[in-house]
């Protein structure tokens, strides 16, 4: 049996960044696109890619690294637009796990990954600080890296500046300790990228789909656009039909990841050409991607005006960790005016 229903994998479970997928179901736009979308949440995010790529699901969120290496490993996926761009990651810590801003710090501790890049990554790392990887016990903690940092089975993990450290905030104010006890290790500052892009979220789609359902895809990049903009001109009041539909959206701690998330929004979903190349530069040096790989993306699915490229990415980048710090002591929505040429 056949379904004309298009089922869409999240990267992760249901999580407050995920709010333009879900509102575009909730608010009709799927339906007003003549769409049947069903939503699908995996319980091992290093699942996604081969189950796209093999076509038992049609399309879905991950991250640009990721996706990369899903070509790279015969898993045919092509990114059709950005949910998310470039939010920070890197390695979660407590001051009191004895972690510094010096990498080699790390010796010596348990560092928790979520499912496989991230170790690949420290590993990488390790030779450039005069390590290897065995100076370091890697953990792999699926989606419950903030768990294992707060329960002390590891010292640190790879997370998310918008998800994991708001976690980890939140409950060190819970216990009285001050939040600024989390602190983040960036991998992008660590490993000289210039960019968080490796960990862009984006829309994916499986080849064989793609090439049979264009006209129906570039209808779901449209509902979805529709939300985006909707979540970005209101996100209190966005945020609240997401808490409708999906309750456990509700808590205090959701809330924050939401306002955190908020800049990180891609406003044009736009798939930034510059940081697909830097990160298939990364890939090749992680020996993730062979020599001579092109990167798979496309923005043809994208039927709007794309906004120019930033002019000043690394001063975004700097004028973002303000932003972001502002947020964190402050609450509320803020974006960045992203400084791009006329
Ligand atoms: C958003 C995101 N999650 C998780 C990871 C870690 O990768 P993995 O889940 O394969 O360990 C990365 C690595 O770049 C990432 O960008």
């Amino acid at each position: 049996m056949a379904t004309d229903k298009i089922t869409f994998l999240t990267n992760w479970h249901a999580t407050p960044y995920h709010a333009p997928l879900y509102l575009a179901q909730s608010r009709g736009y799927f339906n007003d696109e003549g769409l049947e979308v069903a939503l699908l949440e995996p319980n091992d995010p290093s699942d996604v890619t081969e189950i796209i790529g093999s076509g038992k699901v049609d399309m879905g969120f991950k991250a640009m690294i990721h996706t990369l290496a899903a070509k790279a490993r015969n898993f045919p996926v092509t990114s059709i637009g950005s949910l998310l761009d470039e939010p920070f990651t890197g390695v979660v810590y407590l001051k009191s796990s004895g972690i510094t801003t010096d990498f080699k710090s790390l010796k010596g501790k348990r560092i928790g990954y979520v499912g496989e890049f991230g170790k690949i990554q420290i590993d990488e790392l390790t030779k450039y600080y005069g390590m290897t990887a065995d100076d370091y016990t890697a953990v792999r903690c699926g989606m419950n890296v903030t768990k294992a940092i707060i329960r002390g089975d590891i010292d640190a993990g790879i997370g998310l500046e918008n998800v994991q450290m708001v976690e980890l905030e939140e409950w060190l104010a819970g216990q009285g300790r001050p939040r600024d006890d989390v602190q983040m290790l960036r991998i992008d500052q660590l490993a000289e990228l210039g960019c968080c892009c490796f960990c862009s979220i984006l829309y994916i789609a499986n080849d064989s789909f793609l090439a049979a359902n264009q006209e129906k895809v570039g209808k779901f990049m449209r509902a979805v656009k529709r939300a985006t903009d909707a979540v970005i001109a209101d996100p209190a009041g966005a945020y609240e039909e997401y808490v409708d539909f999906k309750p456990v959206m509700g808590t205090a701690v959701n809330r924050k990841i939401f306002e955190r998330s908020y800049a990180y929004f891609s406003r044009d979903l736009k798939n930034v050409a510059r940081d697909w190349d830097k990160v298939t530069r990364y890939g090749k040096r992680l020996a993730v991607l062979p020599d001579g790989f092109e990167p798979n993306y496309t923005n043809a699915y994208l039927t709007w005006g794309l906004e120019p490229d930033s002019t000043d990415p690394v001063g975004d980048q700097k004028r973002m960790v303000d932003l972001q710090r502002e947020v964190a002591e402050k609450g509320g929505f803020k974006r960045l005016e992203v400084s791009a040429s006329a």
